[in-house]
């Protein structure tokens, strides 16, 4: 069976002691509420991860970091390899959020190379696709979301393609308050699953968690996580307030 995921995503907010006290009251409600059979993530700013890693309890709580630098070592100023974020505890890595691919010009060549290195170093990569409002409004978003895959995740071996957790992300609903309905967001995610089964077989695409991010908060978290094809969520705003994630972690 799926794993049911709910990722936060802090972005670039939270000072270092802000980060810790953040993580450590998402330990204690997880510890207190439980999370059941939901896997928690925290994807935190580079700096703060070895304190994260300190702080949780690595058995319940993974901690990702939300970038990684598209080479594995060297003369790259200011840039943070794969095996820095292994080395600090981490187990994850968000890769081709659509803030990077946008204000960073991250393509699919950087993001295969991310890819990659992330898979050699033991990252689990949760990769974000999705598409802009214009596209959305014009219907094709199928066939964005399809063309952002086949460039990156798709040249994957199939071995390595299910190691990944994909984070479907409509570029519309980002920190605006607006979500996708929930028959937007199973209707997708469907699609998405049913280009995985063709490309890797209905074995793969039955295995691979899809999350959904996009203004999720606790209270539209229930009904699109109750979606066949919705596996739990990539939080943005409402994964800085402990009490606010918990609600979307209890959303399942
Ligand atoms: O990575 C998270 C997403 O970009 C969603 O952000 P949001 O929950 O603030 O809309």
């Amino acid at each position: 069976m799926r794993k049911k995921i709910v990722a936060g995503n802090w972005k670039c907010n939270t000072n270092l002691q802000e980060g810790v006290q953040l993580a450590k009251k998402v330990n204690e409600l997880v510890a207190k509420e439980g999370a059941d059979d939901v896997v928690v993530v925290l994807g935190t700013p580079f700096t703060h991860l070895t304190k994260v890693v300190e702080t949780v309890d690595t058995d319940v709580i993974g901690v990702s970091a939300q970038n990684c630098a598209a080479e594995p070592k060297g003369a790259f100023t200011g840039e943070i390899s794969a095996e820095m974020v292994k080395s600090t505890g981490a187990e994850y890595v968000i890769l081709g959020h659509s803030e990077r691919r946008e204000y960073f010009g991250e393509t699919s060549e950087t993001l295969n190379k991310k890819l990659a290195l992330a898979l050699e170093n033991n990252l689990t990569p949760i990769y974000c696709c999705g598409e802009p409002l214009e596209i959305r409004e014009a219907g094709t978003q199928n066939d964005f979301v399809k063309k952002q895959m086949e460039e990156t995740v798709f040249q994957l071996s199939a071995n390595d393609f299910k190691k990944l957790v994909i984070a479907y992300e409509p570029i519309w609903a980002i920190g605006t308050g607006k979500t996708a309905t929930s028959e937007q967001a199973q209707e997708i995610h469907a699609f998405i699953r049913s280009i995985i089964a063709e490309k890797f077989g209905n074995e793969v695409a039955q295995e691979i968690s899809i999350l959904y991010g996009g203004s999720c908060k606790p209270s539209n978290a229930k009904e699109l996580f109750t979606n066949e094809d919705v596996d739990g969520g990539l939080i943005g705003g409402a994964s800085l307030k402990a009490e606010d994630f918990l609600g979307i972690i209890n959303g399942f």
